[in-house]
């Protein structure tokens, strides 16, 4: 689903993000991790043509994400909250992401009812707008709009950070529901063991180089742990 080939991007001649080939197959779960620094967001930030890598391509289904806008059609993403319009309400917000997918209020109401747990009764009526809530509740509120248009894709940098510890575990459940129904996912993440536990590969940047990239299984949490003990 998505190739990465030859990737780098370089600021002030030191290089950030270098990574030379890396396939995310469809259905996937990646995790990212790696220390602050390692180059996560900067690489999310290729793969969603936010930024022009300095050399290489990212290729989405095939096609350069730089080349077309086909992309956006199927892929669903929440880096941080310059995602959001922070002079709306959630509502609002809601349904005007709602309405550039083709979701009528209806709609959208419906779908905002699976996340009632997640928002914990702090996101909708609120009555207050986006820019005043806290910052675990507006990555709530990001998390939520990057799944409205159904994506195929999902890409969530750290949606574990800012949460009480009952929001990281609906989460956790709400990504794992994702994942059932086929979703390929990239999530970055400093919280291991939430990682591993979604994902069923994890990539493991340092300095901008894919320093690991291991199927998950019982023993790495171990493995991480171990890398990241200093
Ligand atoms: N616009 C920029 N100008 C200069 N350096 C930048 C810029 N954006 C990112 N960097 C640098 O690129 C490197 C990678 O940053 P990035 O934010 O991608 O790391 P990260 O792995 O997401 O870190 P964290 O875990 O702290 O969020 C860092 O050294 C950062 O200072």
């Amino acid at each position: 689903m998505i190739e990465v080939r030859n990737l780098q991007k370089r600021y002030n001649g030191v290089t950030v993000v270098d990574i030379p080939a890396l396939a995310i197959n469809k259905g996937e779960t990646i995790g990212l991790v790696g220390n602050n620094g390692a180059g996560k967001t900067t690489f999310f930030r290729m793969i969603l043509d936010l930024i022009r890598p300095s050399g290489g391509e990212v290729l989405s289904k095939d096609t350069n994400v730089r080349s077309s806008e086909d992309w956006k059609q199927y892929t669903g993403s929440h880096l941080d909250e310059g995602f959001l319009i922070d002079y709306l309400t959630p509502e609002e917000y809601f349904n005007f992401i709602g309405k550039l997918n083709g979701l009528t209020p209806g709609d959208v109401q419906a779908f905002l009812e699976r996340f009632q747990d997640f928002f914990n009764g702090e996101i909708l009526a609120q009555r207050k707008y986006i820019r005043d809530f806290s910052k675990g509740n507006q990555k709530k509120v990001g998390v939520a709009a990057a799944v409205m248009s159904d994506p195929e894709l999902l890409i969530l940098d750290e949606p574990f950070a800012n949460l009480d510890p009952s929001s990281q575990i609906r989460l956790k459940n709400l990504l794992k529901d994702l994942k059932r129904q086929g979703i390929t996912m990239l999530i970055s993440s400093h919280d291991l063991s939430h990682v591993i536990e979604v994902c069923d590969r994890i990539v493991l940047l340092e300095k901008g180089k894919v320093v690991e990239d291991m199927k998950t299984n019982e023993t790495t949490l171990q493995q991480l742990e171990s890398y990241f003990t200093v």
